[in-house]
């Protein structure tokens, strides 16, 4: 018998088998579902052919749903297509079919499902079910109707560039890769090329020279470091064929339509936190593989007409650069090195001096502190960020200067942090601003005055827990389009020349001779820039709306999961 198509939208009927289970499955392309039901045995032993332990009904879906309507029980799952990781002809292993009492069958036929179950905390696993067909035909229809659905998603990825740096985090890159993301990769069909990276910079300096034409995305295993290597060599290697030149700080960037996944394995991963709601590989390959797109902004960061980096996650100035800095030394320590600095960081209690400049974001139509955190398919982010085209198409890309805009704060610092998304991670679950939006053009500025230890430690705590952590009089938060910073002694010695940092540096010296009881290292402290160090202290920070895409989809409303919810678990497993 042929399963039945009807015209469309064509639908696919059959009653199959699941561990010898009788189960309705129903292919529903209008609706781009696939679900299954299941049947009373005693409702089906009538139809069963002795031996092949199987029946096939088909009709149409209203008459078969009625037909079927007292026979179904509990055990009900449906499955968006664009939830179905693959779909393949099961392999059929010897002790299954001796359980099972397949052994007299010549060849059974049965194709495999792999789909996504939401579990908690936004961790994605790959559900799998195999359904047993009676005859090979029906088998084929299946396979046919459920590739053909598949390869209907045109935004999956065919063909991806992978790089992986073997040395971030706890150095389990490679492991991570080969053992829990190479398999979902090859189960669904998708190609890779591995580049291991053998030395820093190795994934940015390749970008230049890949044929990026080739790849539907690129990978990175690790944290967030090597998040912004690839950053670097794809928005690089984009300006360069556009002959945009980056180190105009006004200059309109040219938008990176190639996605990048990230499978974390590094010390943070924060990108990979804010982005997709876990740090945990097996949920990022997910991601990838059913082609989930983001859009991401991206901060610019130049010292006068030079180009010095992007920033994604945290450009933090203060006590998050002295807690870089910290770290460096005890890159043995793994990821703890944060936590080790972090607290010496802390005891030392080093504020600093200087004048930050911004220009609010005036089109967002959310604030940070409105409680209302960046969700998958964000209203926030897609009405700010139509705001902001409609008000460049004005200005056709040009930045305002205007200095009346302008808001200038002189003080005494204990931190300064620029965050373009939440920078949520495991040690900040919410993190440095749990409202920032990945996607409306800006980032949020937070400014730590100087205070007390004590204050100081409270606004720290507040990070881990659900409480508002601006809610100090020493703290202030803006919504910013732009920020320029210049440290004190850099106003007070700096001239008219172009080249600053050397004359900066010169005078430092000079003040640090005529002054000997001045401890340099806390006159100045430095730019951590999504974990690098960045050489200039005077800054100026533009952001770029939408620059980059990620196989994200942001983090999902109260998910409904498949391990708290036990009416969607599927009975077999
Ligand atoms: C006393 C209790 C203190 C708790 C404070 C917890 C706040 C933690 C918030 C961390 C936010 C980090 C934002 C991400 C920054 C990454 O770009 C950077 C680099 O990450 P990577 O090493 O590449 O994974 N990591 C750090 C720690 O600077
Ligand atoms: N093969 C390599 N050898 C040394 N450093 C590397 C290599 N590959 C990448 N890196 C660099 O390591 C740094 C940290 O990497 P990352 O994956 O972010 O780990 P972590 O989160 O532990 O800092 C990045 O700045 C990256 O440029
Ligand atoms: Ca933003």
């Amino acid at each position: 018998m042929q399963p039945e198509y009807l015209p469309f939208p064509a639908l696919l009927c059959s009653v199959l088998s699941i561990s010898r289970q009788h189960y309705e499955v129903t292919l529903d392309p209008g609706r781009a579902l696939l679900s299954w039901r299941k049947l009373r045995p005693r409702s089906v032993k009538g139809r069963t052919r002795a031996g092949i332990c199987l029946t096939r009904v088909l009709h149409r879906a209203r008459g078969l749903a009625k037909s079927f309507s007292r026979q179904i029980t509990s055990g009900s799952v449906t499955v968006p297509l664009t939830e179905i990781v693959s779909v393949e002809e099961a392999e059929i292993d010897g002790k299954y079919c001796n359980s099972m009492k397949w052994q007299h069958m010549c060849k059974p036929h049965a194709f495999t499902v792999r789909y996504i179950k939401r579990m908690k905390k936004h961790r994605w696993r790959c559900g799998e079910v195999t359904f047993w067909c009676s005859e090979e035909q029906m088998c084929c229809h299946w396979l046919q109707a459920l590739n053909d659905a598949l390869n209907q998603q045109t935004h999956r990825p065919k063909h991806l560039l992978v790089y992986i740096n073997p040395y971030g985090g706890c150095k389990k890159g490679k492991q991570i890769y080969e053992k829990k993301v190479a398999p979902l990769f090859s189960a669904a069909g998708i190609a890779a090329d591995v580049v291991v990276t053998e030395y820093a910079n190795h994934a940015r300096d390749n970008l230049y020279d890949v044929n990026l034409e080739k790849y539907d995305g690129i990978v990175c295993v690790g944290g967030d470091g090597m998040f912004s290597e690839v950053l670097h060599g794809l928005i690089g290697r984009v300006q360069k064929d556009s002959h945009i030149d980056h180190n105009n700080p006004s200059a309109c960037l040219s938008r990176c339509s190639i996605r990048i996944g990230i499978v974390p394995a590094g010390s943070t991963d924060c990108v990979c936190y804010a982005t997709v709601g876990i740090n945990d590989p097996v949920t990022s390959a997910l991601h990838i593989i059913l082609g989930d797109c983001q859009p991401l902004d991206v901060c610019s960061i130049h010292h006068k007409k030079n180009f010095l980096k992007y920033s994604v996650s945290l450009l933090g100035y203060g006590f998050y650069g002295d807690v870089l800095k910290g770290s460096e030394n005890n890159r043995w320590l793994g990821p703890a090195r944060y936590d080790f600095s972090g607290f010496k960081t802390f005891l030392t209690h080093h504020w600093y001096e200087g004048t930050v400049s911004f220009q609010p974001a005036k089109w967002v139509i959310g604030s940070p502190r409105d409680n209302k955190p960046c969700t998958s398919g964000c209203h926030v982010c897609r009405q700010s960020s139509k705001q902001l085209q409609e008000l460049q198409k004005e200005q056709n890309c040009r930045f305002e200067h205007s200095e009346e805009e302008w808001t200038t704060i002189k003080g005494k610092f204990m931190a300064i942090n620029a965050v373009s998304l939440s920078c949520a991670c495991p040690r900040s679950p919410k993190g440095l601003s749990p409202a920032a939006h990945l996607a409306d053009g800006s980032a949020d500025l937070i400014l730590v005055r100087k205070c007390s230890r004590l204050n100081f430690l409270r606004h720290l705590i507040r990070h881990t827990s659900k409480k508002d952590q601006f809610e100090f009089p020493f703290v202030e938060v803006y919504r910013v389009k732009n920020f320029q910073f210049t440290p004190k002694h850099f106003e007070e010695y700096d001239t008219e020349s172009t080249d600053i940092g050397n004359v900066s540096k010169k005078n430092f010296a000079q003040i640090c001779t005529d002054h000997p009881s001045c401890v340099c290292s806390h006159v100045n402290s430095s730019w951590n820039c999504d974990g690098e160090t960045l050489d200039q202290t005077a800054i100026e920070m533009r952001v770029h709306c939408r620059l980059i895409h990620l196989f994200a989809r942001g983090i999902e409303d109260a998910p409904l999961t498949d391990d708290s919810n036990p009416s969607k678990i599927l009975p077999m497993e």
